[in-house]
């Protein structure tokens, strides 16, 4: 298995005026492409924080970050921009659709600022949406549907570029039980597609469906579990 994430005595101090808060502590973890990685833990252990790190939107304060081959934790703001956009989809609590264009508008948009051609665009849209169910729903503008189903064109547009790396945070936070678990089985049937996948979670029933799990707790990895392998 090829190792796509690696941190090494990863820390991240955030500082906010006179006061500084060590949100991740010598964080050490390593993860194949394939994997399901859950994280949880307590509200305020760090789980966003990791999160964001993974994602490149946020640097850490020391250690090592390698994503792919590239040593990630040292890039400059517009080179961790560059590589997010090659290698990192991301998926938040709160959908972050644009209401005024329709699902296939929204899915298209990281194709666009790509520069990629109407008729490609067209294409990887379609795939990406027939692969969360949504093919039927690609003329509708984000307020016509149910939470779930934002999420599941969420999703659609996280994946639009083909990233290595799906990284999503509290995907199901918004939704009632029933719409959290399809956007769980999407996410589950992703991953049994190959797509590798890091989830933030304080939900114990969500976190125990991914094949690892990663618990922190006040800034450190505290337990781990895999699932035995067949
Ligand atoms: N931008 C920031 N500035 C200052 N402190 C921050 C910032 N972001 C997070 N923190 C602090 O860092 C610690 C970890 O926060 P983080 O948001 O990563 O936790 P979390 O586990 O995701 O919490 P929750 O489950 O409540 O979302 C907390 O003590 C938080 O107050």
């Amino acid at each position: 298995m090829k190792t796509l994430v690696e941190l090494r005595d990863l820390n991240k101090t955030h500082t906010k005026g006179q006061i500084q808060t060590h949100a991740l502590k010598n964080i050490n973890l390593k993860i194949n492409e394939g994997e399901f990685v859950s994280i949880s833990g307590p509200s305020g252990c760090g789980k966003s924080t990791l999160l964001s790190i993974l994602g490149l939107l946020d640097a850490p304060t020391s250690g090592h970050y390698q994503l792919a081959n590239i040593d990630a934790g040292s890039l400059n703001v517009d080179q961790r921009s560059k590589v997010r956009n090659q290698y990192v989809g991301y998926v938040f609590q709160s959908f972050n659709l644009i209401d005024h264009l329709t699902v296939f508008e929204n899915v298209a948009l990281p194709l666009e600022h790509r520069g990629d051609s109407s008729k490609a665009i067209k294409a990887e849209v379609e795939k990406q949406l027939t692969a969360v169910n949504m093919h039927n729903y690609m003329h509708h503008k984000p307020n016509q549907l149910s939470g779930g189903q934002q999420q599941r064109v969420a999703i659609a547009r996280a994946l639009v570029g083909e990233p290595q790396l799906l990284l999503v945070d509290e995907p199901t936070g918004n939704l009632d039980s029933h719409n959290g678990d399809l956007v769980m089985q999407e996410l589950i049937e992703l991953n049994n597609q190959g797509v590798t996948i890091v989830m933030v979670t304080h939900d114990e029933r969500y976190s125990r469906m991914a094949k690892r799990q990663v618990r922190l707790f006040d800034g450190e990895i505290i337990v781990e579990h895999q699932e035995a392998v067949a």
